[in-house]
């Protein structure tokens, strides 16, 4: 490039960005009249000008590169072009045009190895950021999680699996999920999910679990197998949750909705289910089974002298007698007020409910002492026996109800056996006079 020729990169705002030689002392001065740099400037060309920077005159040549924002610029004495020979004025040229070219590509290849930087430092930041969320999910969750080798080895816990099981990080890791088994399991039940976790790479379901304290606890947990980039096993990792108490609260909804509340027997509506089950087992086996009413003598004189308070005691004291009086396979039910329900099944002959009526009747008699208070309290039974009184929950219901009727107004404190005919006396019983 001769004694005083020299290249430069120059961005569009001016300022150098390279220079040879001597590049040092113009690093970040600026060029902002340089030709190629006003508006409309075309893409490459040359022209003559004295040097802004040191006062040289000199022949430039340029080329743009506006996707970049850049110009490279080559520059030659005006004195040492003229002293030459066209020859030495041609390689010149060729020489500014060659290492114009050189600087485009070099700057090209900068600008690239720049860019191919910048994206692996995102990449980096962006995985980087991932695996700050998962570790913060994995602190923060409020689901216990546990990671293990495919051996079972437990290789991580986070906090929330702690507060469950009462067992830190440092206790856990290098031992095997097994040391919170609650017993309540069979091995099959292990086999079977494992074998579905081979098999499918899922597994979710309830396990009961024992905390480090001793107490049993019920988790819902989903398993997954993480494989690795050549779809390798790598890991377990599990995500439970406790719900010990979801589900207690859920048995005591389900409680509720078939229970009296007051006495802790079944209500009608289960009364009614157990009995179209006990009639399709009676049906197929070809035994017997029998309802009876009960409904008390005078409850309501109870209530209005002793108050509802007397009477909700009397009820439960009740219900505990009829259930001191049966099987454990029978069911006794509180259907309302002061009127129970004994289901009883396989029963092959009348003289079972004859003694069962007896026994409860004697049973209910006997003084009960509620508080300050000793009663007495009779009752009323109507009996109705499948399959001859009826085939049906329903219908067997309507019988013994006509049989307690008919019980009731023959004097009350005995029992009744269902005979056709009773249910139109029992409607007109409860008909208003005409
Ligand atoms: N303490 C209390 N009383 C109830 C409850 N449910 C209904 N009762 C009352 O139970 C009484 C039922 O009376 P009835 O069966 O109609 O009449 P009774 O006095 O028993 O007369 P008979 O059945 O004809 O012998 C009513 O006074 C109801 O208010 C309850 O949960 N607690």
């Amino acid at each position: 490039m001769g004694r005083q020729g020299v290249t430069l990169m120059v961005r569009d705002s001016g300022e150098i960005m390279a220079r040879a030689p001597e590049w040092r002392p113009y690093m970040g001065r600026s060029l902002p009249t340089a030709p190629y740099l006003a508006p409309g400037a075309p893409a490459q060309g040359n022209f003559k000008r004295v040097a802004v920077l040191d006062a040289v005159p000199r022949l430039y040549g340029y080329r743009k590169l506006p996707e970049y924002q850049l110009n490279f610029v080559a520059a030659l004495p005006l004195d040492e072009i003229l002293a030459g020979t066209a020859r030495q004025r041609q390689a010149a040229i060729t020489t500014m045009t060659a290492v114009s070219l050189a600087l485009v590509a070099m700057g090209w290849l900068i600008l690239r190895s720049v860019r191919a930087r910048d994206r692996a430092e995102l990449a980096l930041r962006d995985a980087n950021r991932e695996l700050s969320l998962a570790a913060s999910v994995f602190r923060h969750t409020m689901d216990a999680v546990i990671v293990t080798e495919i051996d079972g080895t437990i290789v991580s816990v986070n906090p929330a699996f702690t507060a469950v099981t009462g067992y830190t990080a440092a206790e856990v890791v290098g031992r095997t999920p097994r040391l919170l088994q609650s017993g309540r399991h069979e091995p099959a039940f292990y086999r079977a999910m494992f074998e579905q976790l081979e098999r499918t790479g899922h597994w979710r379901g309830e396990i009961w679990n024992r905390r480090k304290n001793g107490e049993s606890y019920l988790e819902w947990i989903s398993i997954s197998l993480v494989r690795d980039e050549l779809g390798k096993p790598l890991r377990y990792v599990g995500v439970s949750n406790d719900v010990t108490e979801l589900r207690a609260g859920d048995e005591r909804m389900r409680h509720l909705a078939f229970h009296d509340p007051l006495t802790g027997l079944p209500n009608r509506a289960l009364l009614l289910d157990r009995m179209t089950q006990g009639i399709n087992v009676a049906e197929r086996d070809g035994r017997g089974l029998g309802v009876m009413f009960i409904d008390l003598d005078r409850f309501k004189s109870i209530n209005d002298t002793l108050g509802h308070d007397v009477g909700d005691q009397l009820l439960q004291q009740v219900a505990q007698r009829l259930s001191h009086a049966v099987r454990h396979s029978d069911t006794v039910a509180r259907i309302g007020g002061d009127e129970f329900v004994i289901l009883l099944e396989q029963v092959d002959d009348g003289i079972t409910y004859v003694n069962l009526a007896d026994k409860l009747l004697s049973s209910l008699s006997r003084p009960m002492v509620l508080g300050a208070h000793t009663l007495e309290v009779g009752a009323s039974i109507g009996i109705a026996c499948y399959p001859g009184d009826g085939d049906s929950a329903a219908i067997l219901m309507k019988h013994a109800d006509a049989a307690m009727y008919v019980a009731k107004a023959g004097g009350r404190g005995a029992y009744q056996f269902y005979r056709p005919g009773m249910t139109a006396q029992a409607v007109q019983r409860t008909l208003p006079p005409p």
